[in-house]
């Protein structure tokens, strides 16, 4: 259970991220349980938790640090579109198996800080982890889950604010130049992301 009183207003040095940080991640946006929107009010886009292999040390809990996505029209592969047309934004995100649901799985759950029109499943998402929040926990009710998301959510914002934490100076422009980068995604069709949600599921079922 989360435990009580004050949170922290920052979080990592304020000189900027120190290792394991950064840390990242790929994928093809896929389906969750539909949760973060319709009963939290926060959607959360999902990437394939496979990702996290190469991190077999990285412990669950709430992370934050900048996500890029590539959207694409084309219904049978992406499309790649010119680096300097992908938008990067600040990211507050949970991994782990969420102690208020009880999840069997493991889970990466982005929340991106910025209002989207729509919905896009499918798009190719980059994400640079580069601090730790805090652990999960399980909490009394859902009103105060939603309401330490919003502070994970300011945290986030803030500490991101900070000199050495500025996509403009991370790793003298390799931050940047690594989030633009969607050469991983070339020729991934519909059909491939289909694929890797049907065996994110299975091994879900696996574990029941
Ligand atoms: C910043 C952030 C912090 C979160 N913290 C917790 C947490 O402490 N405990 C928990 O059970 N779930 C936590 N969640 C996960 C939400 O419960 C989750 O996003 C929701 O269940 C939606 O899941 P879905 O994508 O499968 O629909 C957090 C999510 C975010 C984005
Ligand atoms: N600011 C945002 N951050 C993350 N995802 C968003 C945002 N705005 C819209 N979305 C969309 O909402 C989708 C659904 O989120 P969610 O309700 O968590 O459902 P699911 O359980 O399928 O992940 C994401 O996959 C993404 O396409
Ligand atoms: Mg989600």
């Amino acid at each position: 259970m989360r435990p009580d009183g004050p949170r922290d207003e920052y979080a990592g040095p304020d000189s900027g991220p120190e290792p394991p940080f950064p840390i990242k991640l790929q994928g093809p946006v896929i389906k969750g349980f539909g949760r973060g929107s319709k009963e939290l009010g926060i959607p959360t886009a999902n990437i394939p938790p496979s990702g996290l292999d190469a991190y077999p040390d990285l412990k669950t809990g709430i992370y934050f640090g900048y996500t890029s996505l590539n959207h694409h029209s084309s219904s049978s592969s992406t499309t790649t579109t010119n680096p300097s047309d992908i938008q990067i934004y600040p990211s507050v995100l949970s991994i782990g198996y969420n102690p208020f649901y009880a999840n069997s799985t493991r889970s990466i759950e982005i929340h991106v800080l910025h209002k989207f029109p729509t919905d896009f499943y499918g798009s190719s998402l980059n994400l640079l982890m580069l601090g730790f929040i805090r652990p999960e926990y399980d909490y009394v009710s859902k009103e105060s889950l939603i309401e330490d998301i919003m502070v994970d959510c300011a945290v986030a914002e803030r500490s991101l604010g900070r000199e050495g934490w500025r996509i403009e100076s991370g790793g003298n422009g390799e931050w940047e130049g690594w989030l633009r980068d969607f050469g991983w995604a070339r020729g991934l069709t519909e059909r491939d992301v289909e694929r890797v949600e049907e065996k994110v599921l299975k091994v879900g079922d696996e574990k029941l």
